[in-house]
Protein backbone atom coordinates (compact mmCIF):
# COMPACT_ATOMS: atom_id res chain seq x y z
CA UNK A 1 0.00 0.00 0.00
CA UNK A 2 1.18 3.56 -0.90
CA UNK A 3 1.97 5.87 1.98
CA UNK A 4 0.03 9.17 0.34
CA UNK A 5 -3.60 8.36 0.39
CA UNK A 6 -5.78 10.00 -2.60
CA UNK A 7 -9.20 10.16 -4.09
CA UNK A 8 -9.51 8.00 -7.26
CA UNK A 9 -12.83 7.72 -8.53
CA UNK A 10 -13.72 11.48 -9.76
CA UNK A 11 -12.28 13.00 -12.37
CA UNK A 12 -9.19 15.91 -11.48
CA UNK A 13 -10.74 18.45 -13.56
CA UNK A 14 -13.87 18.28 -11.78
CA UNK A 15 -11.86 19.14 -8.35
CA UNK A 16 -9.81 21.43 -10.32
CA UNK A 17 -12.96 24.49 -9.46
CA UNK A 18 -11.97 25.73 -6.54
CA UNK A 19 -14.54 25.63 -3.80
CA UNK A 20 -13.45 26.81 0.17
CA UNK A 21 -13.82 24.23 2.68
CA UNK A 22 -14.00 25.64 6.37
CA UNK A 23 -12.92 23.54 8.88
CA UNK A 24 -13.82 25.20 13.04
CA UNK A 25 -12.25 23.25 15.35
CA UNK A 26 -12.20 23.80 19.16
CA UNK A 27 -10.94 21.81 22.00
CA UNK A 28 -13.15 19.04 22.10
CA UNK A 29 -14.77 16.78 25.14
CA UNK A 30 -15.57 13.37 25.83
CA UNK A 31 -17.76 11.06 24.15
CA UNK A 32 -20.20 10.60 27.41
CA UNK A 33 -19.70 11.81 30.84
CA UNK A 34 -18.54 8.13 32.12
CA UNK A 35 -15.43 7.73 33.93
CA UNK A 36 -14.25 5.07 30.88
CA UNK A 37 -15.05 7.88 28.42
CA UNK A 38 -13.16 10.35 30.15
CA UNK A 39 -10.31 8.39 30.19
CA UNK A 40 -9.89 7.44 26.59
CA UNK A 41 -10.35 11.58 26.01
CA UNK A 42 -7.73 12.71 29.32
CA UNK A 43 -5.22 10.20 27.86
CA UNK A 44 -4.97 11.40 24.23
CA UNK A 45 -5.42 15.23 25.38
CA UNK A 46 -2.54 15.06 27.97
CA UNK A 47 -0.21 12.86 25.59
CA UNK A 48 0.32 15.90 23.71
CA UNK A 49 3.32 17.52 23.93
CA UNK A 50 1.96 20.73 23.57
CA UNK A 51 0.27 20.06 26.78
CA UNK A 52 2.43 18.56 29.08
CA UNK A 53 6.07 20.10 28.60
CA UNK A 54 7.74 16.83 31.07
CA UNK A 55 10.36 14.69 29.32
CA UNK A 56 8.02 11.51 27.69
CA UNK A 57 9.41 8.99 29.75
CA UNK A 58 8.67 10.00 33.31
CA UNK A 59 5.18 12.08 31.98
CA UNK A 60 3.84 8.35 30.25
CA UNK A 61 4.86 6.78 34.46
CA UNK A 62 2.96 9.74 35.93
CA UNK A 63 0.27 9.81 33.74
CA UNK A 64 -0.55 5.93 33.53
CA UNK A 65 0.36 5.16 37.21
CA UNK A 66 -1.38 7.96 38.66
CA UNK A 67 -3.35 10.81 36.55
CA UNK A 68 -5.41 8.71 34.52
CA UNK A 69 -6.11 6.49 37.39
CA UNK A 70 -7.71 8.73 39.53
CA UNK A 71 -8.77 12.37 37.43
CA UNK A 72 -11.17 10.19 35.15
CA UNK A 73 -13.48 10.07 38.02
CA UNK A 74 -13.02 13.16 39.16
CA UNK A 75 -13.24 14.86 35.61
CA UNK A 76 -16.40 12.35 34.89
CA UNK A 77 -18.29 13.69 38.02
CA UNK A 78 -17.63 17.50 37.08
CA UNK A 79 -18.89 16.31 33.48
CA UNK A 80 -22.44 14.93 34.62
CA UNK A 81 -22.74 18.60 36.09
CA UNK A 82 -22.80 19.89 32.96
CA UNK A 83 -24.14 17.30 30.64
CA UNK A 84 -26.84 18.28 28.56
CA UNK A 85 -29.60 16.23 26.60
CA UNK A 86 -27.54 17.41 23.65
CA UNK A 87 -24.34 16.02 24.98
CA UNK A 88 -21.28 18.37 25.73
CA UNK A 89 -22.46 21.82 25.91
CA UNK A 90 -18.62 22.90 24.21
CA UNK A 91 -19.53 20.26 21.27
CA UNK A 92 -23.15 21.18 20.81
CA UNK A 93 -22.47 25.07 20.89
CA UNK A 94 -20.25 24.54 18.21
CA UNK A 95 -22.17 22.32 16.11
CA UNK A 96 -24.76 25.41 16.33
CA UNK A 97 -21.78 27.87 15.55
CA UNK A 98 -20.86 25.77 12.35
CA UNK A 99 -24.27 25.82 11.37
CA UNK A 100 -25.00 29.77 11.94
CA UNK A 101 -22.25 30.41 10.20
CA UNK A 102 -22.98 28.22 7.23
CA UNK A 103 -25.97 30.23 7.25
CA UNK A 104 -24.08 33.36 7.34
CA UNK A 105 -22.02 32.49 4.32
CA UNK A 106 -24.53 31.60 1.89
CA UNK A 107 -26.95 34.61 2.95
CA UNK A 108 -23.54 36.86 1.93
CA UNK A 109 -23.04 35.16 -1.42
CA UNK A 110 -19.98 32.84 -0.53
CA UNK A 111 -21.75 29.72 -2.18
CA UNK A 112 -18.67 27.90 -2.82
CA UNK A 113 -18.32 26.84 0.46
CA UNK A 114 -18.98 24.59 3.44
CA UNK A 115 -18.03 24.61 6.68
CA UNK A 116 -17.13 21.78 8.96
CA UNK A 117 -16.32 21.18 12.56
CA UNK A 118 -13.78 18.91 14.13
CA UNK A 119 -12.35 18.16 17.92
CA UNK A 120 -8.64 18.81 18.73
CA UNK A 121 -9.26 15.69 20.90
CA UNK A 122 -12.06 13.22 20.76
CA UNK A 123 -15.00 13.38 18.47
CA UNK A 124 -15.70 14.32 15.37
CA UNK A 125 -11.84 14.29 14.72
CA UNK A 126 -9.47 16.34 12.75
CA UNK A 127 -8.73 13.63 10.41
CA UNK A 128 -12.64 13.21 9.77
CA UNK A 129 -13.39 17.01 9.00
CA UNK A 130 -10.14 17.22 6.24
CA UNK A 131 -11.15 13.83 5.09
CA UNK A 132 -14.87 15.06 4.69
CA UNK A 133 -13.91 18.04 2.75
CA UNK A 134 -11.23 16.05 0.56
CA UNK A 135 -13.91 13.71 -0.45
CA UNK A 136 -16.51 16.89 -1.45
CA UNK A 137 -13.84 17.94 -3.75
CA UNK A 138 -12.47 20.44 -1.49
CA UNK A 139 -8.57 21.37 -2.93
CA UNK A 140 -8.82 24.83 -0.83
CA UNK A 141 -8.88 24.24 2.75
CA UNK A 142 -8.96 27.64 5.27
CA UNK A 143 -8.63 26.27 9.68
CA UNK A 144 -10.27 28.20 12.13
CA UNK A 145 -9.50 27.00 15.58
CA UNK A 146 -12.02 28.54 17.58
CA UNK A 147 -9.65 30.01 20.11
CA UNK A 148 -8.88 34.08 20.07
CA UNK A 149 -5.46 34.09 21.44
CA UNK A 150 -2.48 32.34 20.08
CA UNK A 151 -1.13 29.69 22.29
CA UNK A 152 1.08 26.40 21.49
CA UNK A 153 -1.08 24.03 23.47
CA UNK A 154 -4.25 24.97 21.65
CA UNK A 155 -3.36 26.19 17.99
CA UNK A 156 -0.27 25.20 17.45
CA UNK A 157 -1.27 21.87 18.58
CA UNK A 158 -4.28 21.80 16.27
CA UNK A 159 -1.60 22.73 13.81
CA UNK A 160 0.09 19.62 14.88
CA UNK A 161 -3.26 17.61 14.23
CA UNK A 162 -3.51 19.21 11.01
CA UNK A 163 -0.74 18.78 9.12
CA UNK A 164 -0.03 15.08 10.73
CA UNK A 165 -3.14 14.50 8.39
CA UNK A 166 -2.17 16.49 5.61
CA UNK A 167 1.59 14.97 4.97
CA UNK A 168 -0.37 11.59 4.55
CA UNK A 169 -2.32 13.27 1.42
CA UNK A 170 -1.29 12.44 -2.14
CA UNK A 171 -2.65 15.47 -3.19
CA UNK A 172 -2.02 18.61 -0.06
CA UNK A 173 -4.82 20.66 -0.48
CA UNK A 174 -4.10 24.62 -0.83
CA UNK A 175 -4.15 25.66 3.09
CA UNK A 176 -5.20 28.69 5.24
CA UNK A 177 -4.39 28.27 9.10
CA UNK A 178 -5.78 31.05 11.42
CA UNK A 179 -3.74 31.74 14.41
CA UNK A 180 -5.89 33.90 16.54
CA UNK A 181 -7.85 36.92 16.11
CA UNK A 182 -7.74 38.76 19.14
CA UNK A 183 -7.27 42.10 17.82
CA UNK A 184 -10.24 41.90 15.24
CA UNK A 185 -12.30 44.79 16.10
CA UNK A 186 -15.85 42.46 15.14
CA UNK A 187 -14.55 40.19 17.83
CA UNK A 188 -13.31 42.76 20.51
CA UNK A 189 -17.03 44.55 19.49
CA UNK A 190 -18.96 41.31 20.46
CA UNK A 191 -17.44 40.94 23.70
CA UNK A 192 -17.90 44.56 24.14
CA UNK A 193 -21.40 44.42 23.18
CA UNK A 194 -22.35 41.53 25.89
CA UNK A 195 -20.59 43.31 28.62
CA UNK A 196 -22.58 46.13 28.27
CA UNK A 197 -25.90 44.15 27.84
CA UNK A 198 -25.48 42.28 30.88
CA UNK A 199 -23.72 46.00 32.85
CA UNK A 200 -26.79 47.98 31.58
CA UNK A 201 -29.53 44.82 32.81
CA UNK A 202 -28.05 44.48 35.65
CA UNK A 203 -25.42 47.25 37.03
CA UNK A 204 -22.32 47.91 36.84
CA UNK A 205 -20.56 45.62 39.01
CA UNK A 206 -17.50 46.58 41.55
CA UNK A 207 -15.15 44.87 39.92
CA UNK A 208 -15.08 43.43 36.40
CA UNK A 209 -12.78 39.93 36.44
CA UNK A 210 -11.68 38.85 32.72
CA UNK A 211 -10.58 35.16 33.59
CA UNK A 212 -8.79 33.46 30.53
CA UNK A 213 -7.58 29.81 30.75
CA UNK A 214 -4.24 29.40 32.33
CA UNK A 215 -0.86 27.88 31.60
CA UNK A 216 2.70 26.83 32.85
CA UNK A 217 4.69 29.86 33.48
CA UNK A 218 7.32 28.44 31.53
CA UNK A 219 5.29 28.55 28.56
CA UNK A 220 5.57 32.25 28.82
CA UNK A 221 9.47 31.60 29.68
CA UNK A 222 9.84 30.23 26.75
CA UNK A 223 8.43 32.40 24.23
CA UNK A 224 4.35 31.35 24.32
CA UNK A 225 2.31 34.98 23.51
CA UNK A 226 -0.72 33.81 24.97
CA UNK A 227 -0.39 35.99 28.41
CA UNK A 228 0.27 39.07 26.51
CA UNK A 229 -2.46 38.54 23.60
CA UNK A 230 -5.10 37.92 26.81
CA UNK A 231 -3.53 41.60 28.75
CA UNK A 232 -4.26 42.84 25.63
CA UNK A 233 -7.76 41.38 24.38
CA UNK A 234 -8.86 43.06 28.28
CA UNK A 235 -7.24 45.88 27.21
CA UNK A 236 -9.08 46.59 24.08
CA UNK A 237 -12.29 45.42 25.22
CA UNK A 238 -12.10 48.38 27.98
CA UNK A 239 -11.17 51.37 25.80
CA UNK A 240 -14.25 50.61 23.93
CA UNK A 241 -16.83 49.82 26.98
CA UNK A 242 -15.50 53.03 28.52
CA UNK A 243 -16.06 55.19 25.83
CA UNK A 244 -19.82 54.66 26.67
CA UNK A 245 -19.89 56.76 29.28
CA UNK A 246 -23.69 55.73 30.71
CA UNK A 247 -21.68 52.53 31.66
CA UNK A 248 -19.55 54.53 34.58
CA UNK A 249 -16.82 51.22 33.80
CA UNK A 250 -13.89 52.62 35.27
CA UNK A 251 -10.70 51.16 34.13
CA UNK A 252 -8.96 50.99 37.75
CA UNK A 253 -11.86 48.39 38.11
CA UNK A 254 -10.91 45.35 35.85
CA UNK A 255 -8.55 42.42 36.26
CA UNK A 256 -7.04 39.67 34.38
CA UNK A 257 -7.01 36.69 35.94
CA UNK A 258 -6.29 33.06 34.80
CA UNK A 259 -7.93 29.80 36.07
CA UNK A 260 -7.71 26.21 35.63
CA UNK A 261 -4.52 25.30 36.77
CA UNK A 262 -3.11 21.76 36.22
CA UNK A 263 -0.32 20.22 38.45
CA UNK A 264 2.02 21.45 40.59
CA UNK A 265 4.22 23.69 38.82
CA UNK A 266 3.36 27.65 38.75
CA UNK A 267 1.16 29.02 36.21
CA UNK A 268 0.26 32.30 35.03
CA UNK A 269 -0.83 34.50 37.89
CA UNK A 270 -3.18 36.15 39.07
CA UNK A 271 -5.07 32.68 39.63
CA UNK A 272 -8.92 33.37 39.20
CA UNK A 273 -9.74 31.32 42.37
CA UNK A 274 -6.90 33.28 44.52
CA UNK A 275 -8.44 36.28 43.14
CA UNK A 276 -12.21 35.93 44.03
CA UNK A 277 -11.19 34.82 47.56
CA UNK A 278 -9.72 37.86 48.28
CA UNK A 279 -12.19 40.37 46.73
CA UNK A 280 -14.67 40.64 50.01
CA UNK A 281 -12.45 41.46 52.13
CA UNK A 282 -11.04 44.57 50.62
CA UNK A 283 -14.71 45.24 50.55
CA UNK A 284 -15.60 44.04 47.07
CA UNK A 285 -18.43 42.12 47.18
CA UNK A 286 -19.95 42.51 44.01
CA UNK A 287 -18.57 41.51 40.75
CA UNK A 288 -19.05 40.53 37.21
CA UNK A 289 -16.95 37.82 35.53
CA UNK A 290 -16.45 36.82 31.99
CA UNK A 291 -13.97 34.47 30.42
CA UNK A 292 -12.92 35.40 26.71
CA UNK A 293 -10.67 32.62 25.13
CA UNK A 294 -13.63 30.58 25.43
CA UNK A 295 -15.53 30.99 22.37
CA UNK A 296 -18.27 28.67 23.94
CA UNK A 297 -19.08 27.42 26.82
CA UNK A 298 -17.40 24.51 28.43
CA UNK A 299 -16.19 22.54 31.70
CA UNK A 300 -13.90 25.24 32.39
CA UNK A 301 -16.65 27.72 32.62
CA UNK A 302 -20.22 26.49 33.57
CA UNK A 303 -18.46 23.99 36.09
CA UNK A 304 -15.21 26.06 37.23
CA UNK A 305 -16.56 29.70 36.28
CA UNK A 306 -19.91 29.03 37.44
CA UNK A 307 -19.41 26.32 40.42
CA UNK A 308 -16.42 26.07 42.12
CA UNK A 309 -15.42 30.18 42.17
CA UNK A 310 -18.68 31.48 42.40
CA UNK A 311 -18.53 29.29 45.81
CA UNK A 312 -15.06 30.41 46.73
CA UNK A 313 -16.20 34.17 46.53
CA UNK A 314 -19.29 33.80 48.45
CA UNK A 315 -18.14 31.98 50.86
CA UNK A 316 -15.54 34.52 51.38
CA UNK A 317 -18.31 36.64 51.83
CA UNK A 318 -19.20 37.93 48.58
CA UNK A 319 -22.85 38.35 47.62
CA UNK A 320 -23.39 39.17 43.89
CA UNK A 321 -21.08 37.27 41.39
CA UNK A 322 -22.32 37.01 37.49
CA UNK A 323 -20.88 34.89 34.89
CA UNK A 324 -21.54 36.65 31.68
CA UNK A 325 -21.69 33.86 28.88
CA UNK A 326 -19.31 32.92 26.53
CA UNK A 327 -19.71 34.17 23.01
CA UNK A 328 -21.57 30.93 22.02
CA UNK A 329 -23.98 31.35 18.88
CA UNK A 330 -24.38 35.10 19.26
CA UNK A 331 -24.96 36.69 15.77
CA UNK A 332 -22.23 39.43 16.29
CA UNK A 333 -19.71 36.21 17.32
CA UNK A 334 -20.75 34.82 13.86
CA UNK A 335 -20.08 37.79 11.98
CA UNK A 336 -16.58 37.93 13.80
CA UNK A 337 -16.19 34.62 12.78
CA UNK A 338 -16.91 35.52 9.05
CA UNK A 339 -14.98 38.83 9.46
CA UNK A 340 -11.83 36.51 10.49
CA UNK A 341 -12.20 34.18 7.62
CA UNK A 342 -13.22 36.43 4.77
CA UNK A 343 -9.55 37.79 3.52
CA UNK A 344 -9.54 33.86 2.99
CA UNK A 345 -12.78 33.14 1.56
C1 LIG B 1 -2.57 20.35 31.48
C2 LIG B 1 -2.40 21.48 30.86
C3 LIG B 1 -3.39 22.30 30.16
C4 LIG B 1 -3.09 23.43 29.40
C5 LIG B 1 -1.72 24.04 29.16
C6 LIG B 1 -4.33 23.92 28.88
C7 LIG B 1 -4.48 25.08 28.06
C8 LIG B 1 -5.68 25.54 27.51
N1 LIG B 1 -6.90 24.88 27.49
C9 LIG B 1 -7.85 25.66 26.89
C10 LIG B 1 -9.20 25.34 26.68
C11 LIG B 1 -9.92 24.30 27.33
N2 LIG B 1 -9.42 23.43 28.26
C12 LIG B 1 -10.45 22.59 28.69
C13 LIG B 1 -10.34 21.56 29.60
C14 LIG B 1 -9.15 21.08 30.15
N3 LIG B 1 -7.90 21.68 30.11
C15 LIG B 1 -6.96 20.87 30.71
C16 LIG B 1 -5.56 21.09 30.79
C17 LIG B 1 -4.84 22.12 30.12
N4 LIG B 1 -5.34 23.10 29.33
C18 LIG B 1 -7.65 19.69 31.18
C19 LIG B 1 -7.00 18.52 31.89
C20 LIG B 1 -9.00 19.82 30.81
C21 LIG B 1 -10.08 18.71 30.94
C22 LIG B 1 -10.99 18.82 32.03
C23 LIG B 1 -10.46 18.30 33.31
O1 LIG B 1 -10.22 17.09 33.45
O2 LIG B 1 -10.26 19.13 34.21
C24 LIG B 1 -11.65 22.95 27.99
C25 LIG B 1 -13.05 22.35 28.21
C26 LIG B 1 -13.35 21.04 27.53
C27 LIG B 1 -14.79 20.63 27.63
O3 LIG B 1 -15.07 19.47 27.30
O4 LIG B 1 -15.68 21.36 28.04
C28 LIG B 1 -11.33 24.01 27.13
C29 LIG B 1 -12.24 24.70 26.17
C30 LIG B 1 -7.23 26.88 26.49
C31 LIG B 1 -7.92 28.04 25.78
C32 LIG B 1 -5.88 26.83 26.87
C33 LIG B 1 -4.90 27.90 26.64
C34 LIG B 1 -3.82 28.13 27.29
FE1 LIG C 1 -7.44 23.41 29.03
FE1 LIG D 1 -11.11 23.03 35.10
Amino acid sequence: MSRFSGITDNPHKERFNQKTGILLTNLGSPDEPSTKAVRVYLSEFLSDPRIVEIPRLVWMIILHGIILRIRPKRSAKLYKSIWTENGSPLTHITRLQRDKLSALLKQQGYENTEVVMSMRYGNPSIESGLEELREKGFTRIVVLPLYPQYSSPTIGSTFDAVSNVLRKWRWVPELHFINGYHKNTTYIDALANSISEDLKKNGTPQKLVFSYHGMPKLFLDNGDPYYCLCLQTTRLVIEKLTLDKELQLDKENVISTFQSRFGKAEWLKPYTDATLQGLPEQGIKDIAIISPAFSADCLETLEEIEGENREIFEEAGGEKYRYIAALNDRDDHIEAMLDVLKPNL
